[in-house]
């Protein structure tokens, strides 16, 4: 069993092995993109529901779903999709979880746990609950887990694989309901961790938002500065930069949603990242060798334990992608 956090506690509990009622008759996907496409894929190859609707608001996202099979029924409507299902997931972009929940609100059949895949949460609760007829069975997740590619076809099963994924239930979320999205989330090869949603965006702003603002501005600056051409970009980004450039080609859309909704937790971050970098900025200025020395040992050792607990393969490019890309 995961309890739902109290505010005194921000995180509450780490993965143990979780039981419930896997697998579901019905099992809803709204967002048939990188994340849902993967989690159809577990779904399926994992045998965790006897159906997989799956549903997408873009109809060629459709269409190539049921070209790959990746389901068991295909839809350009997300009330068809949820219509009788036990889970629904919705798997778009933050800035659309609304619209989806308002969608499926009406057609959930009575004890079906809606859950999501969002980047934020505070902001997903905030805009999804109001529409959910059952406020007690509304469990928001985040798999920490991803690459910088969109869409059905970037998608594959073991995405998910010895990654975290996060839930953050409201208060007053019912305990059942918190374990059988646990159970879920094991099932499909993840680590289950329950956190607030407010700590739970504290926490992603500095390890996943940031890092990606980062990336969008330091590709953006280097592609801006005149001496520097396009061609020497390409021709030199072998080293650290390419892996830079991996990450600022992350969907526009989604990491537009993100930092919009987002906002205070990552300015937050950004302030004491741009008083850092100030104090590294003066550093080099004075000549101050040991305060460069003295961090980059700290941050190799950072790097290293990261490896040593098995969150990350020392891959060239430092990502994780689909079989053959
Ligand atoms: N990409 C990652 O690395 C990653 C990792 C973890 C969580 N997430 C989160 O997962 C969600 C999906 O990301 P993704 O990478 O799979 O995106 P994606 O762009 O690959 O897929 C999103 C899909 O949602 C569909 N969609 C948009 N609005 C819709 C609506 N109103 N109704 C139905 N379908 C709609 C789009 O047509 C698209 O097919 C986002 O909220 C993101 O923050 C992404
Ligand atoms: O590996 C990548 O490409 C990712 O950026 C994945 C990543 C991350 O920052 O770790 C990106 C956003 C998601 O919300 C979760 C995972």
């Amino acid at each position: 069993m995961t309890p739902a956090p109290d505010k005194d506690s921000p995180v509450v509990s780490s993965s143990s092995p979780a039981t419930g009622p896997l697998p579901f008759g019905r099992l809803a996907i709204v967002g048939v993109g990188l994340i849902g496409s993967s989690l159809a894929r577990a779904a399926l190859a994992r045998g965790l529901a006897g159906e997989v609707a799956l549903a997408d608001a873009d109809p060629a996202v459709v269409a190539r779903a049921a070209e790959l099979g990746i389901g068991t029924s295909f839809h350009a409507d997300a009330a068809e999709a949820a219509a009788g299902a036990d889970l629904v997931i919705s798997c778009v972009p933050v800035g659309a979880c609304g619209l989806v929940a308002e969608a499926i609100g009406p057609v959930l059949k009575p004890g079906a746990i809606v859950s999501d895949v969002g980047s934020v949460k505070a902001a997903v609760v905030e805009r999804m609950l109001p529409h959910l007829p059952e406020k007690d069975r509304f469990v928001p997740a985040h798999p920490v887990a991803g690459t910088e590619f969109s869409g059905p076809d970037a998608g594959f099963a073991d995405l998910f694989e010895g990654r975290w994924s996060i839930l953050t239930p409201p208060p007053g979320t019912a305990e059942e309901a918190i374990s059988t999205v646990a159970a879920f989330w094991e099932a499909c090869g993840a680590n289950v961790e329950t956190m607030t949603p407010a700590h739970h965006d504290l926490v992603l702003a500095i390890t996943s938002h940031l890092p990606h603002l980062i990336a969008y501005n330091i590709v953006g600056t280097a592609a801006d500065i005149e001496e520097v051409t396009q061609s020497e970009v390409i021709k030199f980004s072998a080293g650290g930069f390419r892996d830079f450039t991996r990450i600022a080609a992350s969907d526009p859309t989604m990491w537009r949603d993100i930092f919009l909704n987002n906002k205070l937790a990552v300015l937050e971050a950004l302030g004491r990242f741009s008083e850092d970098l100030a104090a590294l900025q003066r550093a080099i200025r004075w000549g101050d060798g040991d305060a460069l020395f003295n961090l980059f040992t700290r941050t190799r050792a950072i790097r290293r334990s990261i490896i040593d607990v098995g969150q990350d393969t020392p891959s060239p490019d430092f990502g994780r992608r689909p079989p053959g890309k």
